[in-house]
C-alpha cells in the first residue's frame, strides 16, 4: 500500500537539460550557481541529464566522428578483425558483433575501445596494452582531438558538480587531483537493427561503473532507454499534446538525442563519492529501426590510482549540517558509509568478472 497519493507524486518530465555555458565564461557567477544547483537536483533525482554543450562543441565535429565510425563499421569483417581485441590486452581494439555480453546475453553491437595510453605498455597485463586504431585517413587525428575535448569537459562538469554538492575550494582541489589524469575509455559503437525475436538487447541493462559518461549519438530515436525507479508523474509533451502517466514501480523512458546536447550520466564512482546520495542509473539500448546506429560514448573516469571514498561534503548533506565543524559532531547519524575503492583495482576486477561486479554487490536496495 502506498501512502503517496498520485496527485502528490513528484513531477517527472523527460530528462533535465542543463547548460554548461556559465562554466565556460569566467564572469558568470550567477549562472554558475544555477547550473550547479540544476546539476545537483538532476544527480539526486535521475543520475542522467542532457548537457547543453553548444557553447563548447560545434555540431560538425561529432558528425564527422560518426561518419568515420560508419566508414569503419562498413568495412569487410576481415578488415575490422585486423585490430581485434585479442591482439592486445583484451580491452583495446575491435569487438565484433555480439562479442560483448551483458547479463549473460550477447549484445547486438560491435565497437572499438580506446583507453588512456599507459607508460611501458605490456599486452600480457590486463588493461596495459596499446590502442589499435583503424587505418582510415584522419580517423586517429579527429578522435584524438575529441578525446582531449572530452577530458577537459570532464573537469569542467566535475567542478560544477563539486559546487552543486557544496565542496570547499580545498575539497575541490582534492577531488580534482583524483580525476586530472583520467583513465578514460573512448568507445565507438555500431548498432545494426535488432533482429526480431533476438534473445537479448542492442546493449543490455547496466550501470556505468566509472565517473561520468558523455554520450554523443547519431539522430536515431527510440534506442537509448533510461530506467526511472522512483514513483512519479511522468509528463510527456510532443506536438503540443500533453500526457501524464503515473509511475508506480519505475519505468523505462527514451533518452533520444537532442541537438546541441550530449546525454550525460553518472557511474558508480559517483555513488561512492556522494555516499549513495547520487545514483548511477540503469540504462539499455533497444535499436529496432532499420538504420545502422552509431554512438560514441566517452567515459570520463577517475585516475587509475585514485582512492575514491565518500566526500565530506556529501556526508555533511546527509547529516543535515552545512559546515565542516558541525559535521564532525553529527557524523554518527549517517547510517552507512561506502567503502573506499582504488579505481584501477576496481576496474581490473570488473574486467576479470566481465563487468558483472558492482560497488554495492550483495547490497542492492
Ligand atoms: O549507445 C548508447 O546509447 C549507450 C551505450 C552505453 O550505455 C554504454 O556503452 O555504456
Ligand atoms: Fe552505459
Amino acid at each position: 500500500m502506498s501512502s503517496f497519493a498520485p496527485r502528490d507524486y513528484p513531477k517527472l518530465s523527460t530528462l533535465p537539460i542543463i547548460s554548461l555555458a556559465p562554466y565556460l565564461s569566467p564572469h558568470d557567477g550567477k549562472g554558475r550557481i544555477s547550473t550547479a544547483a540544476a546539476l545537483h537536483a538532476a544527480c539526486l533525482q535521475y543520475g542522467f541529464f542532457y548537457l547543453d554543450i553548444s557553447a563548447y562543441v560545434s555540431p560538425e565535429e561529432p558528425e564527422e566522428l560518426t561518419r568515420l565510425a560508419q566508414e569503419f563499421f562498413m568495412l569487410p569483417q576481415k578488415e575490422k578483425e585486423k585490430i581485434a581485441l585479442k591482439y592486445q590486452d583484451g580491452a583495446r581494439g575491435y569487438a565484433r558483433l555480439a562479442e560483448n555480453v551483458t547479463n549473460g546475453k550477447a549484445d547486438n553491437h560491435e565497437g572499438i575501445d580506446l583507453l588512456r595510453p599507459v607508460e611501458h605498455p605490456d599486452k600480457t597485463r590486463p588493461l596495459w596494452g596499446e590502442n589499435q586504431w583503424p587505418s582510415i585517413p584522419g580517423f586517429r587525428e579527429k578522435y584524438e582531438v575529441w578525446i582531449e575535448k572530452m577530458k577537459h569537459l570532464g573537469l569542467i562538469v566535475m567542478q560544477a558538480m563539486a559546487d552543486g554538492l557544496g565542496l570547499t575550494a580545498e575539497e575541490w582541489a582534492e577531488l580534482r587531483s583524483q580525476v586530472d589524469d583520467s583513465f578514460y575509455v573512448m568507445r565507438i559503437i555500431g548498432y545494426p537493427p535488432l533482429p526480431t525475436n533476438y534473445d537479448g538487447f542492442s546493449c543490455g541493462a547496466h550501470k556505468d561503473y566509472g565517473c561520468l559518461t558523455f554520450l554523443y549519438a547519431d539522430p536515431t530515436r527510440g534506442a537509448l532507454q533510461v530506467y526511472l525507479r522512483q514513483k512519479g508523474l511522468l509528463i510527456k509533451e510532443s506536438n503540443n499534446i500533453r500526457a501524464e502517466e503515473h509511475i508506480e514501480d519505475g519505468m523505462w523512458i527514451n533518452a533520444d538525442p537532442m541537438p546541441g546536447c550530449m546525454v550525460c550520466n553518472l557511474g558508480e564512482m559517483w555513488e561512492v563519492w556522494s555516499n549513495g546520495l547520487y545514483k548511477s542509473t540503469l540504462h539499455r539500448v533497444l535499436h529496432t529501426s532499420p538504420n545502422y546506429r552509431v554512438s560514441i560514448p566517452f567515459f570520463f573516469e577517475p585516475n587509475f590510482d585514485a582512492v575514491v571514498k565518500p566526500l565530506p561534503a556529501a556526508l555533511r548533506l546527509q547529516e543535515g549540517t552545512s559546515t565542516p565543524a558541525s559535521a564532525q559532531k553529527a557524523r554518527a547519524n549517517v547510517q552507512k558509509i561506502y567503502e573506499p575503492v582504488v579505481y584501477g583495482d576496481f576496474l581490473k576486477r570488473k574486467v576479470e568478472n566481465n563487468f558483472t561486479t558492482s560497488v554495492q554487490d550483495g547490497d542492492e536496495d
